[in-house]
């Protein structure tokens, strides 16, 4: 790792002072109007330097990237992690940047000090939330409920409502609010939009989002599924039909989003009708520190038979289950690694992954009928072969086969890895969760 300087000490402690609000950046949208296709993709190219900024706010990190709209690159980019711990750092400029990069050292107090922490760095390069040509602030929220089915442009009213969602997404939706806020008191006359990870579901027929409990306690409580990841899924799925040169109107995909969180979901003709995560991003496949899914009956053994109480159970099945519970890591590399050494827990929680990633392909081609893809993305799904060759190993007769030499390749592109006589083609697609905000947020609130 190159470090063009590490610093010390609090990070983001003190209000920047360096980014001041501008009074007035009319005179900074140079475009003409003719950008928005019926999806809300941009078609028109923008002026070089017209940029976005992308808040991407996780339970304990926040990513950021100023990308330029013109031609999808990034000015600036960067990632503040650890926050609330006892040592955080910010590294911005990471790899994907080719060049130095400059790492900050020192405890993050909470996300707000983090935003302050990335607007100053964007500050110190000239790249500020006051620089010329930025046009609009995307923000990833994770949790739009029922009410966000599109990005929205952020108003008091909508912030409120992002709040109400807060015990839907308690490990998300409160980090998101943080970044509108710091970002809004910062720029207040700049557009910011939110871009929910719930909107590509809202597609989910009602068969598929219902959970067969009670109506009327369902809808008291707004009790269904909503989905989550929607950002990646409807990127990667047009990504994947693309690379097979098909249109996605009549491509259907299985999306495997394989991340610290993780969830499946399937595509028909760029439309989601099935994923694994529920109510909240617990459900579904196995996870870095979440359970997915369990009998809902070990919520109440666990409250009947061991004192647990919700809070407990919901640290338990959230931050300290999946992977870490069963093996005490949740990074794919070391679980890798120490099964290298013939480590035990760390094989079977694996087997206890790939396990699960394959009820849910086998489900998942059974809703969707025709696959045309089943497509790996995100940390897992893009950088291990062993997590695709495990999940889909012995499908031939499914039609899937994946080819192990063309598996074992390490890329950074969309690219397909099964055989040329799989009936369905197996890809590993990038995902872009913040070029897609970007476009996103460019559409709805861009110069016009
Ligand atoms: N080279 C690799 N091999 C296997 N797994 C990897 C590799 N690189 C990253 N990962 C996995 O990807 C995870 C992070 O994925 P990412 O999509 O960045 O997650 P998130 O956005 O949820 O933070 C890591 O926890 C690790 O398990
Ligand atoms: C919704 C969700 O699980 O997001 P992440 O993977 O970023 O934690
Ligand atoms: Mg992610």
């Amino acid at each position: 790792m190159s470090a063009e300087g590490v610093g010390a000490g609090p990070v983001g402690a003190p209000a920047d002072p360096g980014v001041s609000p501008a009074a007035d950046r009319a005179g900074e949208r140079t475009t003409e109007v003719d950008r928005t296709a019926e999806d809300g993709t941009v078609t028109a190219t923008p002026a070089a330097g017209t940029r976005v900024l992308v808040l991407n706010s996780g339970s304990s990190s926040v990513k950021y990237q100023l990308i330029d709209m013109a031609d999808g690159s990034r000015a600036a980019a960067g990632l503040v992690e650890r926050i609330g711990e006892r040592t955080g750092r910010v590294v911005h400029g990471p790899l994907a940047l080719g060049g130095p990069r400059r790492i900050t050292e020192g405890p993050v107090a909470d996300h707000a000090a983090a935003l302050r922490a990335a607007a100053g760095e964007l500050e110190r390069d000239g790249l500020g939330l006051d620089s010329p040509g930025l046009a609009a602030v995307g923000h990833r929220v994770v949790h739009g409920g029922t009410r966000f089915t599109g990005p929205t442009l952020i108003t008091d009213e909508v912030l409120a409502a992002i709040g109400e969602l807060v015990p839907l997404a308690p490990l998300h939706n409160p980090a998101n609010i943080a970044g509108i806020e710091v970002a809004r008191a910062l720029r207040p006359d700049l557009p910011q939009v939110a871009v929910f990870d719930t909107a590509f579901h809202a597609t989910l027929p009602e068969y598929a989002a219902r959970y067969a409990i009670d109506r009327a306690v369902a809808d008291r409580y707004g009790i269904r599924r909503y989905g989550f990841h929607g950002t990646s899924h409807a990127y990667v799925s047009r990504a994947a039909a693309e690379l097979l040169g098909r249109p996605v109107e009549e491509t259907n995909t299985v999306v495997l989003h394989l991340g610290n969180g993780a969830s499946a979901s399937a595509v028909a003709g760029g439309v989601c009708v099935e994923t694994s995560m529920g109510l909240t991003p617990l459900e579904g496949l196995v996870m870095g520190t979440r359970s997915g899914d369990v009998d809902p009956a070990v919520v109440l053994h666990l409250a009947r038979a061991g004192g647990m109480d919700a809070d407990e159970i919901d640290d338990l099945l959230n931050r300290r289950s999946g992977l870490v519970g069963l093996c005490g890591d949740n990074d794919m590399r070391e679980i890798g690694r120490r099964i290298g050494e013939g480590d035990e827990a760390a094989r079977l929680a694996f087997d206890v992954y790939v396990h699960r990633l394959r009820k849910y392909v086998g489900a998942y081609c059974a809703v969707l009928g025709r696959v045309d893809a089943v497509v790996f993305t995100a940390g897992v799904g893009e950088n291990s072969p062993a997590v695709r060759e495990a999940a889909l190993r012995g499908l031939d007769a499914f039609g899937i086969e994946v080819d192990p030499l063309l598996n074992s390749v390490r890329a950074k592109a969309a690219r397909l890895v099964s055989t040329p006589s799989s009936r369905t083609a197996v890809a590993v697609v990038p995902t872009d969760e913040e070029l897609e905000i970007a476009r996103q947020t460019y559409a709805l609130a861009g110069p016009r």
